[in-house]
């Protein structure tokens, strides 16, 4: 019987309002800037020239990637397909950095700690001394909104998601849309290439640049492009 292949596209959201600003912001529900709107639109542009036909999509709970979803879902032409919001795919919480500036905390507590915090596997950033309330996350138990995460800690919670809502999807040939951020897409790319606790620190997602896999039916990955589409100026 002959394989069957099937596309994962991952999408992180145009560029938010406190991507701008250069601050901190994780579970924090950042808009989409002006720009960040050009930005989904063009990818969404660039998505629809392949002509990939998905049967699903994912987001997370955040305005910035749902907005950047809705507007790929018009640019394609395919806003009828059913969309699932979860937690799991939310970015990585930032705890206590949220709403800080990233420069600015480079200056308070060294570039070495910073970068740690921002691209280690393990570190976590420092924590809140009580997580935000917020009435989105109220169907579940409050344990599950986090003072601060790891990226190994975003891991944990977003393959659970992978493994029962995406991969049977793609096993049986279904494309599948992905738009999350850029430490919870990170942490998908860690697991899907099996790439080392050490050498996640290298990899970098940009906003709006569509990473297109092609996988095999035992989701081993047969091809991968990036996306770079025509941005407007800044
Ligand atoms: O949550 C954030 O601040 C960004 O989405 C990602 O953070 P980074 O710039 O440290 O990757």
């Amino acid at each position: 019987m002959e394989d069957v292949m099937s596309q994962l596209v991952l999408l992180r959201h145009g560029q938010s309002a406190a991507n701008f600003a250069n601050t901190y912001t994780g579970w924090t529900d950042a808009p989409l800037t002006a720009h960040g709107v050009a930005e989904a639109k063009a990818a969404g542009a660039a998505l629809a020239a392949t002509g990939i036909q998905f049967t699903h999509v994912h987001t997370s709970m955040l305005s910035r990637a749902i907005k950047t979803a809705y507007l790929v879902q018009a640019a394609i032409d395919q806003t009828w397909l059913p969309i699932t919001k979860s937690w799991r795919l939310n970015e990585r919480h930032y705890g206590a950095l949220r709403g800080i500036n990233k420069d600015e905390s480079r200056a308070v507590f060294g570039k070495q700690q910073v970068a740690q915090w921002r691209r280690g596997y393990r570190a976590h950033p420092p924590l809140l001394q009580q997580p935000v309330a917020d009435r989105r996350y109220a169907p579940w138990p409050q344990t599950i909104v986090p003072r601060g995460e790891s990226l190994a800690d975003a891991e944990q919670r977003l393959v659970p998601y992978w493994v029962d809502t995406i991969a049977p999807r793609l096993r049986r040939g279904e494309n599948q849309l992905v738009v999350a951020h850029g430490s919870t897409l990170r942490a998908l790319i860690k697991y899907l290439e099996q790439i080392s606790d050490d050498d996640i620190d290298g990899v970098e997602v940009a906003n709006a640049q569509p990473i297109i896999y092609t996988l095999n039916q035992d989701l081993t990955i047969a091809d991968k492009q990036v996306l770079t589409p025509n941005f407007p100026g800044k």
